[in-house]
């Protein structure tokens, strides 16, 4: 007789229908982010007083907190589009900087795969050199390979719409157009593949057609397997780009869900405001 196998019975139980894993590539758990703000000296600024404020551990009178982040939590997975939106100074900046790593949490937790790219209006691009010479500067800065960037910097201008009215590409970034600028920066960021890439307002600044462009950009770049962020007040632009998106208001999370219910919600607030 053949004795039965430990664990023979287990055959027998189904096993669990395996699904294809969501990967996370962003959790954010529970974050609060505080802005300290130095007023310039006051009253009390004396040795005696910062010694009496180390000893009682309290903050130096001229200086204001403000709690832009309170407490978000959420997690993003790979292959994600993810819009943020809300009312101004809802912390949605805040947050995207905090993902970047450029801005510390004063509790709770930012935990990410790979690097974070923070792509913002504010970008720093050179403004004597030429929008070429940019190109070439940011691709490298991104870590491309020369010979990548070489093959790449005729695209990047060509995306960015900037010679539709002249050769800019050859004159100095400081003589562009705000929107001008945007476009390129968003170019230049967009010719890699990103695993986090944060954009912040970059899409709203072009016209409309640079704006199809760079819409049909970021839906490439999710398609690539990284996870996007998207912070706008275009609500269009979220719409077309974003299957889903967070509602951020004063610091707390409002909403988080499939982009057309949260912002028929954000829509009815801000109408009755
Ligand atoms: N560098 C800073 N120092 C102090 N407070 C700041 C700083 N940056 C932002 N804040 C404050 O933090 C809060 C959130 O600002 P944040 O820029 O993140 O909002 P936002 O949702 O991106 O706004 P908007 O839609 O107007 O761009 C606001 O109260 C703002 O005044």
């Amino acid at each position: 007789m053949v004795d039965s196998l430990p664990g023979a019975d287990e055959a027998t139980v189904s096993l669990p229908v395996l699904t294809p894993e969501r990967i996370p590539t962003v959790v954010v758990d529970d974050a609060h982010i505080i802005y300290r703000v130095h007023q310039g000296a006051t009253g009390g600024t004396t040795p005696v007083a910062a010694l009496r404020r180390l000893v009682k551990r309290t903050n130096a009178p001229n200086v204001r907190e403000v709690h832009a982040v309170k407490g978000v939590s959420f997690t993003a997975y790979r292959g994600e589009a993810i819009g943020l939106i809300g009312s101004n100074g809802s912390g949605k900046s805040t947050i995207l900087r905090a993902i970047a790593g450029l801005l510390p949490v004063n509790r709770g937790a930012i935990h990410t795969q790979g690097q974070p790219s923070l792509l913002g209006v504010n970008a720093a691009l050179l403004n004597d050199l030429s929008g070429e010479r940019n190109v070439v500067l940011g691709c490298l800065a991104m870590g491309m390979h020369p010979d990548e960037v070489a093959k790449q910097a005729a695209g990047i201008i060509d995306f960015s719409g900037i010679n539709e009215r002249g050769d800019f590409a050859s004159l100095p970034m400081r003589t562009y157009s705000s929107g001008m600028a945007a476009r390129l920066r968003f170019s230049i960021a967009a010719a890699k593949r990103h695993d986090v890439l944060l954009i912040d307002e970059a899409l709203a600044t072009g016209d409309k057609g640079f704006r199809k462009r760079s819409e049909q950009r970021v839906r490439e770049l999710r398609e690539g397997a990284g996870t996007v962020f998207l912070v706008s007040h275009q609500l269009s632009s979220v719409r077309d780009t974003c299957e889903r998106t967070i509602w951020l208001e004063s610091g707390v999370l409002r909403m988080d869900g499939p982009t057309d219910e949260v912002i028929r919600a954000y829509e009815a607030y801000a109408n009755s405001k």
